[in-house]
This record gives C-alpha cells, sequence and structure tokens, in this order.
C-alpha cells in the first residue's frame, strides 16, 4: 500500500474517534463523521485534489471546532501544514455566533488557497445536506438564510476550484441567491 494511503487511514481512523460521540441534525442522526469523510471526498472526486494535506485537513477540519482536539495536538501528530489549514477554517466559538459568521464572510478572501478548497467542500457538503434533508428544528427560512449567508462566503473564496464553484453556483441559482 502507499504511503499516502497509510496516513489517509491514519487521519480517517484520528477523526472518527474524535467525532465518535457526535451525531449530525438530521432526523436519523447521521454519524458526524459522515460529514468530514464526505468534504474530503468531494474535493479528491469531484475536485480533483491530489494534495494529501489538503484532504488530511479536510478530514480533520472539525475537529478543533467541534472536540477537545487542539490545533497543537494536530501539528504533532500531523505536522504543521496539516495544523495550520484546520486552524485557518476553524471559528472562534468563544465569539458569539452571528460575529462568527460574519468573521467567516470578512476572512474567506484572505485565507490560503488550501483553506479557501476545504471552505468551498464543507459548503458544498452542507448545502447538499440541506437539499437531502431539514435539519431537526429548523425552519425554511433559517435553511434559506444558510444558503445566503454561504453565498457571501463563497463569493471570497471564488477563484480557487472552478468545478467545486460550479457545483454551489448552481446550488444557489436554485435557491434564487445570487453568487
Ligand atoms: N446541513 C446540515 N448541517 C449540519 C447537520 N448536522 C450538523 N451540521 C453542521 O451545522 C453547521 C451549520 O449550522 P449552523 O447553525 O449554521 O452552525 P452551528 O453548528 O455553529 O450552530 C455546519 O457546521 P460546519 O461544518 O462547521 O460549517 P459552517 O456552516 O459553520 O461553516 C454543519 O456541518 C445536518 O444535518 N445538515
Ligand atoms: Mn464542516
Amino acid at each position: 500500500m502507499s504511503s499516502e494511503s497509510v496516513i489517509l487511514l491514519e487521519t480517517v481512523n484520528f477523526a472518527a474517534e474524535k467525532h465518535r460521540n457526535q451525531r449530525r441534525k438530521d432526523a436519523e442522526q447521521t454519524p458526524y463523521i459522515n460529514h468530514p469523510i464526505g468534504v474530503a471526498r468531494i474535493l479528491s472526486h469531484e475536485g480533483g485534489i491530489t494534495d494529501i494535506e489538503v484532504l488530511q485537513a479536510a478530514l480533520l477540519h472539525d475537529t478543533v471546532e467541534d472536540t477537545d482536539t487542539s490545533i497543537g495536538e494536530l501539528q504533532a501528530i500531523f505536522g504543521q501544514t496539516v495544523a495550520r489549514i484546520v486552524q485557518e477554517v476553524t471559528d472562534n466559538k468563544a465569539l458569539p455566533k452571528q460575529e462568527r459568521k460574519r468573521q467567516q464572510v470578512a476572512h474567506a478572501p484572505h485565507s490560503s488557497h488550501q483553506a479557501k478548497l476545504v471552505k468551498l467542500a464543507d459548503k458544498l457538503y452542507n448545502l447538499r445536506d440541506l437539499n437531502r434533508c431539514t435539519p431537526t428544528g429548523w425552519s425554511a427560512e433559517r435553511v434559506q438564510e444558510y444558503f445566503v449567508w454561504s453565498a457571501q462566503v463563497v463569493r471570497g473564496l471564488r477563484g480557487t476550484n472552478p468545478a467545486l464553484e460550479r457545483h454551489l453556483e448552481e446550488l444557489f441559482k436554485q435557491r434564487g441567491v445570487e453568487l
């Protein structure tokens, strides 16, 4: 087996252990790990991305935000580049939600190419997931607001990956949201 396959298995196993007790917000309570795996898979399968550090960062992208994982832990195990990409896509949970959302829009254009790729795939996965089913307790208005806000973030990520941006543009168009 190639060394890159070994590295990816180590990474997905780490993410699975960290997200072990978490579920998505859908009625079926899908295991949370389906999301990071799906984000990495979008990058590889649809985005044509072969940069292993980007694929690792995709697998790990919600570990610091949503589990007890620290950036230092990621750096020690997976190296500086992977840790830096995850850091770039991690919201500051100490801030109120509205401010976090505002900062994602503001920071998107200034992030690295690698972080922009992960953010594009994260948004693409989540918007597809919203089309698949509505999270428990979400109104139609809240779903639409997520599309509108995501478009503001994606605007700052353009010029990064044509395939992913085409898919996102189509989803926004279906909702009548201007990109
Ligand atoms: N569409 C969808 N999203 C779900 C589901 N379960 C969990 N999520 C997560 O919820 C987040 C979006 O919900 P919000 O209410 O906007 O954010 P919050 O989790 O911070 O409260 C996303 O976090 P994120 O990946 O960190 O992205 P971001 O939106 O914070 O950038 C997404 O991954 C689900 O069943 N469907
Ligand atoms: Mn995510």
